[in-house]
């Protein structure tokens, strides 16, 4: 066993509870504190034992004569043995029950915790792929691991506590016995739980190899395979292999069951030889009158019961050992999003220059520029440059472009030459690597990101479809202002959905497959809906990444046809690859390997004859052709 499996349990394993014990504070001091009180209570349930068989057995009650006498005597440890008894069941009861609330609010919390870490790091983490992949083992560990670990923390501190209360029982035969039995304990458990890590470890291992022995076995005998082994001469050449494969683990199981069983003698061996031991040194105390017959016997079934934990708890341990190292990593994976990201109330937008471990508190300088925002609603690009984490050049370089309120401006340029990534910059999602981005003369930097969100609505290429109503599709545009239902029928309308009747049944009509009768829709009915939500917010800027990509022709030039009213009063910026859009736009900046190639009106860039030009012959060329 690695030296360093019970340093992850503890690293992992205590950091997890004082995480949860900080928000549920009351239950986890319950649940840890009722399995302490059940071993508790076996010190004077074995007390009053040892007195009344004292008392009857042994006739040790000194100066107590008749057998009534004795009964009157016996009835205080009786009422005690009773209450003991009594105590240890209602505790647990409370336990079984404290436990499935406690694991149950754990989980969830774990998860929700999980889910905020993600929702407020910077967007741009997620493009990098270590952290993705971190995200992704910490939300599996938060949902199917968790329960499953505080399920064996709470067995190993329950039979730790009740080792404990026998342990104190034992000392009542005075220190040697107490340690006697803790050294015969410690000896066996660890043993036993050498034995079971060695097993989990090759049932790990076989049902890896296993996968490959299940493939032959099914593939050997289908006609298909027999055929081409034949063909091949390749029948013995597999056969072998699977014959070989399945005797391997047949070799390594009965080796790993002999090493059990020789482990199991060994500690057995040691348990009769401290039993013993203990019981050859009581009887010789009890000749000499300084041990009673009452407390051999208690001490006799503490260390049996003593015995019955090292093997018992060698499983909820042994499986804490192979799943501490992901709880570490979960406990690491928050304690840095913590340290990343601050306070959970904080926005997901990209905090850029709020990077001093305050969680972005507002500053003055963030309630004056926030007070600023939006007076005009001009929107200037500064020499702005990014350059995703691990890649190798920049993705835009030396990007400056002021979009004014009120104007429509069309993005295009070939795939790749930064177009989405410009976008993202826009939104406040990233932050630029390089130069800055001004609303209204303030820095991104400096405006409240809320602020800034409640000024942007955007729809993107990878637009998220949720499957839930239609209303709830639009409203999540704009969660917070009450939506009636002519203004959601109105966003609906700006992208050609009219009748929301036909397309789910009416605005509370369910749309996708995850619940049974909901509708389900074609992508092209999604991007509307898509689009319905961005139109929702009343944004000041609005931001539309490929918007006709999964429509038909004709809903197309339907929604064209609404998009003036969707732009009326705000900034637009949209990206396509569809030039005849961009023919409308009140002026068209073409990116070309991250810079800015030309930019002017349809006219202009057509008479200048350059990039735009070229590409607008092209794609108008293919569609007469
Ligand atoms: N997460 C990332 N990490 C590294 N490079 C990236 C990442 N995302 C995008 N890129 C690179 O940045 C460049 C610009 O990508 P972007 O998606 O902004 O281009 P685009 O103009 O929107 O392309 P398209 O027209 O195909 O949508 C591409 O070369 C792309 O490979």
């Amino acid at each position: 066993m690695k030296s360093n499996s019970l340093a992850a349990v503890v690293r992992g394993v205590v950091p997890l509870l004082v995480t949860i014990g900080r928000s549920m504070p009351v239950l986890t001091a319950v649940w840890l504190l009722l399995p302490l009180l059940l071993g508790a209570l076996l010190v004077p349930l074995f007390a009053s034992q040892k007195q009344l068989i004292d008392l009857f057995v042994s006739g040790a009650g000194a100066g107590v004569g008749s057998w009534s006498e004795r009964a009157r005597e016996a009835l205080t440890p009786l009422a005690l043995m009773l209450g003991a008894a009594l105590l240890r069941v209602i505790v647990t009861s409370a336990q079984n029950v404290t436990d499935s609330h406690f694991r149950g609010k754990a989980s969830m919390l774990v998860q929700s915790l999980v889910q905020q870490s993600a929702v407020r790091a910077p967007l741009e983490k997620m493009d990098d792929p270590v952290y993705y992949d971190r995200l992704q083992r910490a939300r599996a560990v938060a949902g199917e691991d968790l329960f499953g670990v505080l399920q064996n923390a709470f067995s190993a501190l329950r039979l730790a506590t009740e080792l404990l209360g026998l342990l104190a029982v034992a000392s009542a035969a005075g220190p040697g016995i107490a340690l006697l039995l803790a050294a015969v304990f410690a000896f066996s458990f660890t043993i036993r739980l050498e034995a079971d890590m060695v097993k989990r470890r090759l049932n790990r291992d076989l049902t890896r190899s296993g996968r490959e022995s299940d493939y032959l076995r099914e593939t050997i005998v289908r006609p298909e395979t027999i055929r081409d082994m034949r063909i091949a001469g390749s029948i013995p050449y597999l056969t072998d292999k699977f014959a070989g494969g399945m005797l391997r683990s047949l070799v390594l199981r009965g080796n790993a069951n002999r090493r059990e069983i020789r482990r199991g003698i060994a500690s057995s061996a040691a348990q009769i030889a401290g039993l013993f031991g203990a019981l050859v040194w009581m009887a010789s105390r009890m000749a000499d009158g300084f041990m009673t017959a009452g407390t051999i016997i208690v001490v006799f079934q503490a260390m049996r019961g003593a015995y019955g934990i090292s093997s018992r708890a060698a499983f909820p341990v042994g499986k804490m050992y192979i799943q501490s190292a992901k709880i570490v990593d979960l406990i690491e994976f928050l304690r840095e999003a913590k340290q990343e990201t601050g306070d959970p109330s904080r926005p997901a937008l990209a905090t850029a220059g709020k990077d001093d471990g305050e969680g972005g508190a507002e500053t003055p300088v963030i309630r004056a520029a926030t007070a600023a925002i939006g007076r005009t609603g001009r929107i200037d690009l500064e020499r702005v440059s990014y350059k995703y984490a691990g890649a190798a050049s920049e993705t835009l370089r030396d990007i400056r472009l002021t979009l004014h309120p009120g104007e429509t401006v069309a993005l295009v340029g070939d795939n790749g030459a930064g177009k989405s990534t410009l976008v993202k910059l826009l939104l406040g999602l990233y932050r630029p690597t390089g130069g800055r981005i001004l609303w209204d003369g303030v820095d991104y930097r400096e405006l409240e990101p809320e602020e800034l969100r409640g000024r942007v609505s955007a729809l993107f290429q990878d637009f998220v479809r949720y499957e839930t109503t239609l209303r709830d599709n639009v409203t999540f545009g704009r969660l917070e202002a009450g939506a009636n239902d002519e203004s959601l029928r109105r966003a609906l309308s700006a992208a050609s959905i009219d009748s929301p009747e036909r397309l789910a049944g009416g605005l509370d009509g369910r749309v996708g497959q995850l619940t049974e009768g909901g509708r389900s829709m074609s992508g092209g009915e999604w991007q509307r809906l898509a689009i319905a939500r961005a139109a929702f917010r009343e944004s000041q800027l609005l931001v539309l990444d490929e918007p006709t990509a999964a429509l038909d022709p004709q809903r197309e030039s339907e929604l064209y046809r609404s998009f003036r009213e969707l732009a009326k009063g705000r900034t637009v910026l949209f990206v396509s690859h569809r030039l005849g859009w961009a023919r409308f736009a009140d002026r068209i900046v073409v990116l070309q390997a991250g810079a800015i190639a030309e930019e002017g009106t349809h006219d202009a860039l057509m008479a200048a004859g350059g990039e735009y030009a070229s590409m607008f012959r092209a794609q108008a060329e293919w569609y007469r052709g």
